[in-house]
């Protein structure tokens, strides 16, 4: 196989090519742009005119994805998958993947839009990093654009395979990207309702791509993965690749979320009173008592069919230690 096809190879084990262009049997041009980014072109001929960001290992521990994103490279690099769109392979966050640490001073998907600015470290960096080399790969005009962050989360859920859909005002949600989520396996979608600092908020608020954040099952360590049914999305990212996707635009059996409530810590006296193995969508009763911050601050449920997700109440203060999430419809979607 070609040397660049092993990408995730040269990742962990912190090397440079030595070639940093190579060709596919099938003609396609492989590019390695900085560590852990790798361009795919299709020949002239057959490019469809889709760009296409996979990224992975955002979180360094969440290996399930950049095995997933390893294995399509593979078949690229072998030339039996035959692209027909651009494609970006971006690993989020290399020295956290090589220690299989989720991060190691700051969670860089909490980084984006501005914020590396305000801090210092190898993840802002790194941050800034990825915003130019996703801005440089969709600069081209008239091209189609989305973009995949493939992540799995710290603990089990009750819906095992959902997406995050970011918000930007006056656009609407894309109930034709639902309908590509639905099937590709995923179970639910989290409609935002404002700005955020990750990197899908950022290629969704500033490149104009269609971008999501997929979930897909509990975080473990390379090898470790079996448990992890990631067969249908990878069907998918295949047809997309080579543009032979099947129409749909059934949203049958999708789960619909918004967000109610994003749950800021503020302190070191935060408090979560949930038990540490809760899952992910756990339904909260009316009145439930949450959490306890400092200034006797207190999240009380109040929502009709309110559930958590990502409840960790071990994050900075000033970031979010879960997310109320409540039953929404499709009416709103473009
Ligand atoms: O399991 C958890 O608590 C976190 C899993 C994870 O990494 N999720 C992403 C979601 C990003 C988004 O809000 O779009 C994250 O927290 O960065
Ligand atoms: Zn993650």
């Amino acid at each position: 196989m070609l040397a660049l096809g092993k990408l995730l190879e040269l990742t962990l084990a912190g090397r440079e090519p030595a070639q940093k262009i190579q060709l596919t049997v099938d003609g396609v041009q492989m590019r390695w742009l900085s560590e852990g980014a790798l361009e795919v072109r299709p020949p002239e001929a057959r490019d469809n005119g889709s760009d296409l960001l996979l990224s992975s290992g955002i979180h360094g521990n969440e290996t399930a994805p950049i095995e997933l994103l390893d294995r399509l490279l593979h078949g690229i690099a072998r030339g039996e998958i035959k692209p027909r769109t651009r494609i970006l392979f971006l690993f989020g966050n290399p020295e956290a993947m090589r220690r299989g640490e989720r991060y190691l001073e700051l969670d860089i998907n909490r980084l984006f839009n501005g914020r590396h600015e305000q801090n210092i470290g190898p993840e802002a960096m790194r941050a800034a990093e990825l915003e130019q080399l996703a801005r440089s790969f969709f600069s081209l005009p008239g091209r189609s654009r989305l973009h995949y962050d493939l992540h799995t989360a710290i603990r089990g859920s009750k819906i095992e395979q959902f997406a995050l859909y970011p918000w930007k005002e006056g656009r609407q949600h894309s109930r034709h990207e639902l309908a590509r989520l639905n099937a590709a396996g995923m179970q639910a979608v989290l409609l935002q309702n404002k700005t955020s600092i990750t990197f899908t908020a950022f290629t969704y608020e500033q490149l104009e791509a269609e971008a999501f954040t997929l979930e897909l099952g509990k975080a473990r360590p390379f090898g470790q993965n079996q448990g992890v049914d990631v067969s249908r999305l990878e069907t998918r990212l295949k047809q997309i690749i080579e543009g032979s996707e099947p129409e749909t635009e059934s949203l049958d059996g999708l789960q619909l979320f918004a967000v109610s409530r994003e749950v800021i810590k503020h302190s070191d006296a935060f408090l979560m009173h949930l038990p540490a193995d809760v899952e992910n969508f756990s339904e909260l009763e009316k009145g439930y008592l949450l959490a306890e911050d400092v200034a006797k601050s207190r999240w009380v449920i109040e929502e009709e069919g309110a559930r958590i997700i990502f409840p960790n109440p071990k994050v900075k203060n000033g970031l979010r230690a879960g997310i109320l999430i409540v039953p929404t419809t499709e009416a709103g979607l473009a």
